[in-house]
């Protein structure tokens, strides 16, 4: 059974098809790119993923279950996460109170135990300043984890959801644009972050990207959309190398 699956998924804006018969399927571990031109239908993909829009045809399947009537809260509950491409955060919290309220879901304390200020709490707390912690070092954000976030130069905020989005323990981590804004050193680390984190988490990741190094370095197979339809998928090679894609998208 595959992790996620769309079947001939479509989603129309008025007379405008953003998504159309689009069929993808991703299995455990894998890292698979989306890419395609502007306004091809990318984030409107994530977006059906993800339950914030509901199709006008077909269906999505998380781990074979048909997500139609979830809410976006469940289906995030069978193990998605996302970030989004203009970055989402709590920006007048630390760094690493934004990690732990993403962590919060999994604390074991009851509100009597925290309004009271019990040792459980603080046995609870600790942890979970230790859990965010580990999660900041991976994206070397732990020395700047006192920070408000939204003081923190634009590659790190872009770093620190992604931090934020692994500590809900996903099986699959969806990425929109997380090499935006970032310069080409920026950009090399966090492909290495990305390939590191899925060996280590031992997740799947579907990543839109427009950084071309960036995606065919790391993705083992890659889909293409235009004018929402998916054109080609394939190996980065074989994307490469493919007609259609080079009109449409790489020659340009
Ligand atoms: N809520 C909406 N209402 C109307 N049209 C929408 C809506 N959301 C997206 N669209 C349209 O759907 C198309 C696909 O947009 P989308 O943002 O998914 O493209 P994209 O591939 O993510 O582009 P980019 O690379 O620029 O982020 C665009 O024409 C966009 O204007």
């Amino acid at each position: 059974m595959s992790l996620l699956e769309t079947k001939n998924l479509c989603i129309s804006f008025g007379g405008l098809k953003a998504v159309d018969d689009v069929n993808i399927e991703l299995n455990d571990r894998e890292l698979i790119g989306l890419i395609g031109p502007n306004g091809a239908g990318k984030t409107t993909l994530f977006n059906l993923l993800t339950g914030v829009y509901k199709p006008t045809s077909g269906s999505v399947n998380v781990n074979g279950i048909d997500t139609e009537k979830l809410s976006t809260p469940q289906i995030i509950n069978l193990g998605l996460a996302r970030t989004f491409q203009n970055i989402r955060l709590f920006k007048n919290l630390s760094v690493l109170d934004n990690v732990k309220l993403a962590l919060d879901s999994n604390l074991k304390y009851s509100v009597v135990t925290a309004t009271l200020r019990l040792p459980k709490y603080w046995r609870e707390e600790k942890s979970a300043d230790e859990r965010a912690l580990d999660f900041l070092k991976i994206f070397d954000l732990d020395k700047v984890s006192d920070l408000l976030a939204g003081n923190l130069p634009y590659g790190q905020q872009r770093k620190l959801e992604i931090a934020r989005a692994l500590a809900t323990n996903p099986k699959l981590l969806l990425l929109d644009e997380p090499a935006a804004g970032m310069n080409p050193q920026e950009t090399k680390e966090l492909m290495e972050t990305i390939q590191l984190i899925r060996d280590k988490f031992e997740i799947a990741i579907l990543l839109i990207e427009h950084d071309m190094d960036l995606v065919m370095g790391i993705c083992e197979r890659l889909y293409v959309l235009n004018f929402g339809k998916i054109i080609a998928q394939g190996t980065p090679v074989e994307i490469q190398n493919n007609p259609e894609v080079i009109t449409a998208y790489l020659g340009e």
